[in-house]
């Protein structure tokens, strides 16, 4: 059978990397998505493929990525080879921009979506506890804007604005509904 993606939305400092984390842990099926990002090695955060600008385009050239973006100053890719790895069963996590979820959609009809959402007070706290950002770019994080969803997109909310073991049993349920 075939598997599906799980797409992750949301704000910065919202909590996407932490509840993907979580998921992963209580659901050790899921398999998160390695993203190639032109961020310095060893940043913090996630587990991310660091290159170069230079390789990162021979890479996207090459056709190496299904989806792609640029934000905050740096692009990111997704590797092609979920394609396969979804059609062999598997279920991937990945963290996209809001502003890929109509590529994501064409690509993958059957995306589910968890789109994470928070107060904006509550993000610039957990920006400036997180310490990768200084004020300026946790400034210009928070006056991103996302734009409108996808007609037709299988969409799951997440209020993450409170526990943070709530906001993982609502995502829980999203991807695994119970069934009467
Ligand atoms: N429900 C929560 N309550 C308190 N802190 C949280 C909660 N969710 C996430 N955080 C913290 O907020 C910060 C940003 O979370 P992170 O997962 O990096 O967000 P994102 O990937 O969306 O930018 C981290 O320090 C994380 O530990
Ligand atoms: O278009 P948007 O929906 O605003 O998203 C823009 C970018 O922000 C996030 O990046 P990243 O995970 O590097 O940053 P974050 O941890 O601060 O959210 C997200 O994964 C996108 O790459």
């Amino acid at each position: 059978m075939a598997g599906r993606l799980i797409g992750v939305v949301g704000p910065s400092g919202v909590g996407k990397d932490s509840v993907m984390r979580a998921l992963v842990r209580a659901q050790p099926e899921l398999a998160l998505v390695r993203r190639v990002i032109t961020r310095a090695p060893e940043s913090g955060g996630e587990d991310y493929e660091p290159v170069s600008e230079a390789e990162f385009h021979r890479r996207a050239d090459a056709g190496e990525f299904c989806l792609q973006w640029q934000a905050h100053g740096l692009f990111y890719g997704i590797p092609a080879d979920i394609s396969q790895r979804i059609a062999a069963g598997a279920e991937m996590l990945v963290n996209l921009s809001r502003g890929v979820l109509n590529a994501a959609q064409a690509q993958f009809p059957d995306i589910l979506v968890l789109n994470i959402t928070a107060r904006p007070e509550t993000l610039a706290a957990r920006l400036r506890g997180r310490g990768r950002e200084d004020e300026a770019q946790i400034a210009l994080r928070l006056s991103r804007d996302a734009g409108a969803f996808p007609p037709g997109l299988k969409l799951a909310q997440i209020d993450n604005d409170g526990s943070f073991n709530d906001a993982v049993r609502q995502a829980l349920l999203a991807l695994y509904p119970v069934r009467a």
